[in-house]
Formats: structure tokens, C-alpha cells, sequence
């Protein structure tokens, strides 16, 4: 579960990217952020993930207040994972070392054990496991990266716009990978999305930001339905 309430927060001193902004993830829910470039969506997340910490309001997870907490401290102690939008394999090391790395605070044999999960669960990685990661295809790169924040076995994971620069082909089978593992791990996802059609396709719920607070929320069945909202993020269309 990820609850955020009335949380302030910005970069400088001097500006505030979100101004008091509330929203929630139940337990194994899929909810995706959308808006305009620019409206915060990313920065609540690295908010959320403790990239940033919140000058107002509180963030928890898991029902345990952890707006104090850094990054690495929540991925290890709050079975969170995070994975960023961009630079978020190592390119230069195997599809397994990345993996490895993910689980860098795990046993050995956990580490192997969670490897051999990760590959049933996603076989391209398997395919690739010794490959130089710079090898992989933009889908296949962003599959690894899930793949490297699953190492810990987080029940929450947020990520910033997995199809990022994906065919629709390819974001298809990315956003297949993200079903899956919700379907078969139980896992909570809260994602921002520039593809709001087909991030609503997989969510149950959305949050539509505008200038650092939430503008609209609602079921996704509610949401797709509504005319302003077809019309502003989805092109028109369902
Ligand atoms: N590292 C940073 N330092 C200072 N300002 C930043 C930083 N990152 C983002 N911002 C500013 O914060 C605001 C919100 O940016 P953010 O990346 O959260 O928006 P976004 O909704 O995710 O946009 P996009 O859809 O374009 O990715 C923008 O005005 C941006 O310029």
C-alpha cells in the first residue's frame, strides 16, 4: 500500500513542485499517473521513492511513515522498488550481473534462486542471460530493468513511463511483463505514463496531475468514459 498525504516538495529551496498533493495504491493495485510535461508526475515519484524528501506531509508505505527515509533505505527496508525513466541498466555489464546487482544485499543462493524466478516469469531474460545488456532492444532493456528491481522481492514498485520510447508493439509486451507481475507476485505498481490509452488498459485506477496536485482521480472505467478526459490525454479516443 502507498499512501501520500498533503505532500509538499520541490527541488530548491524557493519553488515547490507539488504543492500539497494526496493519492493511494491499495495492496496489489495497478494506478498510473498522467498529465501534462512538466506537472510533477516523476517528481512525486522520486518523492514517494525518497530521492527527494517532502518539506510537508507524509508518505507511507506499507501503513509505515517513511517521508524521512532515503532511497536505498526503503528499497531495503521497505520493499519498495523503483525504476527510473532513463539509465536504468548497466549496458556495459550481462543481463545476469545487473540482475545480481539488484539483489546486491541478498545471499548468494537467494540471488540465484531469485535469478532462475525472474527468468521464468520473464523468458527473454533467460535468452539473454550472458549478454552484454547493450545487446538487449529498447523493450527488452526495459524488461531487465524490472527484472533488477524485482531481485528484492518488493511488494511495491513504482516506474516512470516504461514505454518510454517503445514501439506499440514492443510497448505492449512491456506492459504485458508489468500485468504479469502483479498477476503472479502480488505486487503494487503506481507508474507514470505519457501513453495514457494504454496505461489505462492495464491500471484500475488513475490520478490526472496538474501543476503539482491532483487534478482528477477516479477508476480507469470512469475516467476513459469521461469526455474531458478523452478528449485532453487520450486523443479523442478509447
Ligand atoms: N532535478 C531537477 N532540478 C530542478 N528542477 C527540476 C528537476 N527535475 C524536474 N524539475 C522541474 O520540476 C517540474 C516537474 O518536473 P517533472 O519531471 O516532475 O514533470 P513530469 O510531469 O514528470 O514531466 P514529463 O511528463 O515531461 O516527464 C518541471 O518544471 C521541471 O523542470
Amino acid at each position: 500500500m502507498v499512501q501520500v498525504d498533503q505532500v509538499v516538495a520541490g527541488y530548491t529551496r524557493d519553488v515547490d513542485i507539488l504543492n500539497g498533493i494526496s493519492l493511494h495504491a491499495a495492496s496489489q493495485e495497478i494506478v498510473t499517473l498522467l498529465g501534462p510535461n512538466g506537472c510533477g508526475k516523476s517528481t512525486l515519484l522520486k518523492t514517494i521513492a525518497g530521492y527527494l524528501r517532502p518539506r510537508k506531509g507524509r508518505v507511507q508505505l506499507a501503513g509505515k511513515d517513511v517521508s524521512a527515509l532515503a532511497v536505498h533505505q526503503k528499497i531495503r527496508h521497505c520493499s519498495l522498488g523503483f525504476v527510473p525513466q532513463t539509465e536504468n541498466i548497466f549496458t556495459a555489464l550481462t543481463v545476469r550481473e545487473n540482475l545480481l546487482i539488484g539483489g546486491y544485499y541478498q545471499s548468494s543462493a537467494q540471488r540465484q534462486q531469485r535469478i532462475e524466478q525472474l527468468c521464468a516469469l520473464y523468458p527473454v531474460l533467460r535468452r539473454k542471460i550472458d549478454a552484454p545488456a547493450a545487446s538487449l532492444s529498447g523493450g527488452e532493456r526495459q524488461i531487465l530493468a524490472l527484472g533488477r528491481a524485482l531481485m528484492p522481492r518488493p511488494e511495491i514498485l513504482l516506474l516512470d513511463e516504461p514505454s518510454a520510447g517503445l514501439s506499440p508493439k514492443v510497448l505492449h509486451e512491456v506492459f504485458d511483463a508489468i500485468v504479469r507481475v502483479r498477476e503472479q507476485e502480488g505486487v503494487t505498481i503506481l507508474m507514470v505514463e505519457q501513453n495514457a490509452m494504454e496505461a489505462m488498459r492495464i491500471s484500475d485506477r488513475a490520478y490526472i496531475l496538474s501543476l503539482g496536485t491532483v487534478a482528477l482521480t477516479g477508476s480507469t472505467q470512469e475516467l476513459v468514459t469521461d469526455p474531458k478526459v478523452r478528449e485532453l490525454y487520450m486523443g479523442g479516443r478509447v
